[in-house]
């Protein structure tokens, strides 16, 4: 049963999460507090927005928090971290979000004793569609990877993995709506271009995405089937899909998925 949890690190990620354990009614806004590293108008913003506590005292966020969820920049790791250092008490779960750092870094700082689980959610948490990879530090046993579990569970879907794996699951999952974004905002383009109105393409395309990711939710067959079966020979489709082989398209988002996950592991190594 969690009573608080305190977000140290009040950014993107940290209200997308917010947004989505309120949205889910996992607890109410009274049991949530937020601090972060100075900006008293982004923490007015969140309690404006969410009702939630805010404050800049770290021992006032931190003390009787079941769940501390960490939610800085890597880079701001090691501040934040001794920060709230002499707060923490080994029976409150750490769960950080931060890409690349490893729990044993973050053990290390706060005391062996502490358990600490890693978490790599995605902004649709926001509205209960992230996709969360999560995994165990050495102090945390089953009952604390089942608490962050079920706090992840209610902002969509979750799945444990090896810590070695979160690297790569950073590059899948953590950025890859970026990806999709990206997309999308070429699409757009491209209708734009094409002189079709901007908020029907925005219309299509969205329930295009929606309607490709239901297919391959429910559909039972796997995006190479379901790609074939859009594209007719001599088609439109296989037009397309020629002009993307032309460039390398596959080769290119393997790229990106790589580049994602050595800068996660560059990440962990630099502020070590
Ligand atoms: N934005 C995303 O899509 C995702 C982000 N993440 C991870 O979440 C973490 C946060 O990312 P964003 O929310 O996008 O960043 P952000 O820049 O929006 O937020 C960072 C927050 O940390 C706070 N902060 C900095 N130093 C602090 C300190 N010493 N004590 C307390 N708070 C401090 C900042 O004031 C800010 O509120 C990153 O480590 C990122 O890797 C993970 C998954 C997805
Ligand atoms: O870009 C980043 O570093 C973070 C981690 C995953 C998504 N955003």
């Amino acid at each position: 049963m969690v009573e608080k949890i305190c977000f140290v690190g009040a950014g993107s990620m940290a209200e997308s999460i917010i947004s989505g354990i309120l949205h889910n009614q996992f607890l109410m806004s009274s049991q949530i507090v937020a601090t972060n590293k100075n900006n008293r108008e982004r923490l007015d913003g969140l309690q404006h927005r969410y009702d939630i506590d805010v404050t800049t005292d770290r021992k006032y966020a931190i003390d009787g928090a079941d769940i501390i969820m960490l939610a800085t920049k890597p880079y701001d790791i090691v501040d934040a971290i001794n920060q709230v250092k002499s707060h923490v008490k080994p029976n409150q779960l750490i769960i950080s979000v931060v890409a690349g750092i490893a729990t044993g870094f973050i053990s290390e700082r706060l005391g062996e004793n502490v358990p600490v689980v890693r978490a790599m959610p995605n902004t649709s948490a926001s509205i209960g569609f992230s996709a969360t990879a999560i995994t165990a530090g050495e102090n945390a046993g089953a009952a604390d990877l089942e608490l962050a579990e079920s706090l992840f569970k209610t902002i969509g879907l979750t799945t444990i993995v090896d810590e070695g794996d979160m690297h790569t699951v950073t590059g899948i999952s953590g950025s890859g709506p970026a990806y999709f974004y990206y997309l999308v905002e070429a699409m757009e383009k491209a209708a734009l271009k094409a002189g079709l109105d901007n908020a029907v393409a925005i219309q299509l395309i969205t329930q295009t995405i929606i309607g490709a990711g239901e297919m391959l939710k429910h559909s039972g067959d796997p995006a190479s089937v379901l790609r074939e079966k859009i594209t007719s020979p001599g088609g439109t489709t296989q037009a397309a899909i020629e002009t993307l082989e032309a460039n390398d398209f596959q080769q290119t988002v393997m790229d990106c998925v790589e580049s994602a996950r050595k800068r996660s592991i560059e990440l962990g190594e630099k502020w070590k």
